[in-house]
């Protein structure tokens, strides 16, 4: 089976001034040129703004850098907007898709994440596609039927170990302090893998990474990072700080 090597990914949302941003990438990228070998990946997604900066920074640590979306057309006319080429450019190598927040804001669709994974391959970009229910569908016993969907409509066909990865956020958990059960988190993500290897074959099923995020923390990630299927996680607040997005990496259990 291909090795999962699990991926500690910070999404830092619309956070971070220069300076700011300057200062928590020298203090992760720091922290990870002492551990180069460690048993999993490390990647920081911080705003448009400031990946160029971020990009100098951490050059030569290992550290990984992603944008957190893309448009799907590679230029043209669409005012602040931005395309996979120019996020490629700016030297990321992953761009977060999908996220809630931007399904909620910009009301983004399946329809439309699956067009920009696709137009992330294109520039050899690895898409980390999210999905997650809300806390009325989770009541309602629907969360797996929900993020099922998401799956089936939101991966390309053109997916596969080398250029996804899936982040299952439970809408609910995210930035609330609320965490999904083990048990839940677990039988939602081995649901997507069995939807994975429907869409995609085992092979590629069994090498794609899917992550959890929702209030990821350095309280709880051992427990999380442990489950079978759960092979890291995308992690927005606790990534701001250098100490505890590295205290939750050291989590992950040894590969
Ligand atoms: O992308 C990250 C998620 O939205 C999780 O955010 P959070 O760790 O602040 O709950």
């Amino acid at each position: 089976m291909t090795e999962r090597r699990p991926l500690i990914a910070g999404n830092w949302k619309m956070n971070g001034l220069r300076a700011d941003a300057r200062r928590l990438a020298v203090e992760i990228g720091t922290l990870r040129q002492f551990k180069p070998d460690a048993a999993f990946d490390l990647l920081v997604c911080p705003p448009f703004t400031v990946l160029e900066a971020v990009s100098q920074m951490i050059e030569n640590t290992g550290v990984y850098l992603g944008a957190q979306t893309c448009h799907v057309a590679e230029k043209g006319a669409h005012t602040g907007d931005i395309s996979a080429a120019m996020v490629a450019d700016s030297g990321c190598s992953h761009v977060i898709l999908g996220h809630s927040e931007r399904r909620t804001n910009h009301a983004e669709t399946n329809d439309q994440v699956n067009a920009q994974a696709k137009a992330a391959h294109e520039q050899s970009l690895i898409a980390i596609i999210c999905v997650g229910e809300t806390e009325a569908e989770r009541e309602s016993g629907k969360a797996l039927e929900v993020v099922a969907e998401q799956v089936k409509a939101s991966v390309p066909d053109d997916s596969s170990y080398g250029n996804t990865v899936i982040a299952y956020e439970p809408v609910w958990a995210i930035g609330t302090g609320k965490v999904a059960t083990p048990d839940d988190v677990q039988e939602v993500h081995a649901n997507i893998r069995k939807v994975l290897a429907e869409k995609l074959g085992q092979e590629e099923a069994d090498g794609i990474r899917i992550l959890y995020g929702g209030s990821m923390k350095p309280e709880n990630a051992k427990e999380l990072l442990a489950l079978g299927d759960v092979d890291g996680g995308l992690i927005g607040g606790a990534s701001l700080k250098a100490e505890d997005f590295w205290a939750i990496a050291q989590s992950c259990p040894s590969i």
